[in-house]
């Protein structure tokens, strides 16, 4: 296979911080080509670099041999790359074939030709066998084919090398699965592919060749079918993992009591039907469905965040439901956001900032109404070391963090003081495997000091690891309570489609 691209000895400092250290990359025609690393190892940096997003320090990129400087986006799309985003950008109210033409559509004279964009996408969807309806509005679509539709405008735009950034974070099991299989379909017409990615299971499925990087250097690179998960943890985390420890316990009271919760929706389902279950002290329950049947819904009624037309919710015995959300964490609450930009940070403000809030109107970090800034300083410190937070200061804004690095500040701020019960939504989206563990060490450790934790995930073998009993919602209703020592993902799977248990 001939080489596509080259990147060689690339560097990229922001300021003293050094995010890549002459990292040299080789792409192929034809191979899918994954880029793996910890938090923070400097993937994204990387890439941006490549789609013309950052301009490297130092360091040169070749495309079929020829040097190329992309000052923009713009100059590396007419380079024939593209790159698919982990936060679509799409507008929800145009259809399907004018999110893909956009900017470059097919006119009737100086009109927009509506009938020749839906033609051509049409085709377009045939020719790469991504199924979609051209005419659709994307807001109608799930998440799956929203990211189908946005594989297509890279494609639309003539792409040779696609960059796909966690591509699948937000897909359901289903959806991931028909995602590779769309990617071994695309290097198998010569497209070029570069995934970055945590799961190493899905890498292992579907790539050819493996980069990873660590610190900002590159520290292996494998044929995938020549290698296995263990050795590239190894080398991504410098040490073997050790698997969390689990405690055997007898679960106490119930901290957590949902008695019948209902939420009206608008199109006449409820978007919460009569939903009831407890959680105990001392255990991890957790909540599995496909993700749009209530969950989200569920995990907003419970934190405050959205109303409930019937039904009750007890922390500790004491009522919560339709409280605000000062007083539901006030009562012993804390909560790690399913979607971490929209609800669990200020991007514009400090790491340290980020780490303290909610918790800076405890009396132990005031003294006469002002904050103790050394106290503060010192616990945040704390994290940032037990949690292996790479930032360059507690001054930093959250939004030069990492992804991964991000989430981790979140869930330092909801674990770190111990309130009875945690609500835990997606609590490793985006993290590596080494954060991975010490996140799900940190969940079980909570349970084995008898808190409670109510795990809301899309990630079955996350449910399967840490829960004592999984809950399973579908259409807004609880469909199956199953004891997670004996449940199979077979069984899970089933529930989560509208399935009976058997
Ligand atoms: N604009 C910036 N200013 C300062 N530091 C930055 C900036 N952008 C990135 N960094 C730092 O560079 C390092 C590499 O970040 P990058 O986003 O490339 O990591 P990553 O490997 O993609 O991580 P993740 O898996 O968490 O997404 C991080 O420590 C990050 O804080």
């Amino acid at each position: 296979m001939e080489t596509i691209l080259e990147m060689e000895r690339i560097t990229k400092k922001y300021g003293q911080f050094t995010a890549n250290q002459e990292i040299s990359f080789a792409l192929r025609e034809g191979e899918i080509h994954a880029i793996v690393g910890e938090n923070g190892a400097g993937k994204t940096t990387l890439m941006r670099i490549l789609y013309g997003m950052e301009q490297p320090t130092s360091g040169t990129i070749r495309i079929h041999g020829a040097e190329k400087r992309f000052a923009n986006p713009a100059e590396a799309i007419d380079s024939g790359i593209g790159m698919v985003h982990q936060h679509f950008m799409l507008f929800p109210s145009r259809t399907i074939a004018e999110n893909i033409v956009i900017g470059n559509e097919p006119r009737k004279s100086i009109w927009f030709d509506r009938k020749q964009a839906i033609a051509q996408v049409g085709a377009l969807a045939e020719r790469f066998r991504l199924p979609i309806a051209p005419g659709q509005k994307v807001g109608d679509c799930p998440l799956g084919t929203q990211q189908r539709v946005e594989i297509l405008k890279v494609l639309y735009n003539g792409a040779k090398i696609i960059i796909l950034d966690e591509p699948t974070a937000v897909l359901t099991p289903l959806e991931v699965k028909e995602l590779l299989i769309t990617l071994r379909g695309l290097a198998e017409q010569g497209k070029s592919i570069i995934l970055i990615t945590h799961k190493l299971h899905e890498v292992m499925e579907v790539a050819d060749r493996i980069t990873v990087l660590r610190n900002g250097r590159v520290t292996g690179q494998l044929e995938a079918s020549q290698t296995t998960v263990e050795e590239v943890s190894r080398l991504m985390v410098g040490r073997e993992l050790d698997g969390i420890r689990r405690e055997t316990q007898q679960a106490g009271q119930p901290l957590l009591q949902v008695n019948r919760l209902f939420i009206r929706g608008k199109k006449g389902k409820p978007l919460l039907d009569h939903v009831s279950f407890h959680v105990r002290s001392g255990e991890i329950v957790g909540i599995a469905g496909i993700s749009g049947n209530g969950q989200s819904e569920l995990v907003q009624a419970l934190t405050g965040l959205l109303p409930v037309d019937e039904g009750t919710v007890l922390l500790q015995g004491k009522e919560i439901t339709n409280r605000s959300v000062k007083q539901i964490r006030e009562a012993g609450l804390a909560h790690i956001p399913e979607d971490r930009y929209l609800w669990g940070t200020a991007k514009e403000a400090s790491v340290k900032d980020n780490a303290i809030m909610g918790h800076h109107r405890l009396k132990e970090f005031q003294r006469g109404g002002i904050l103790r800034q050394r106290k503060l300083d010192q616990l945040v410190t704390g994290w940032i070391n037990s949690f292996a937070i790479k930032t360059s200061s507690l001054a930093n804004k959250a939004q030069n963090l990492s992804g991964g690095n991000l989430q981790k500040v979140i869930v330092a701020r909801e674990i770190g003081h111990a309130t009875p019960f945690l609500l835990a939504c997606e609590p490793t989206r985006g993290v590596d495997i080494g954060a991975m563990e010490f996140i799900h060490q940190q969940l079980m450790d909570k349970r084995n000091r008898g808190e409670a934790v109510l795990l809301v995930s899309s990630e079955l073998s996350e449910i399967m690891t840490l829960s004592d009993r999984i809950l399973v919602m579908f259409e807004g209703k609880v469909v199956g309570e199953l004891n997670a020592e004996t449940a199979t993902e077979e069984q899970i799977s089933l529930l989560m489609a509208g399935g009976k248990q058997p």
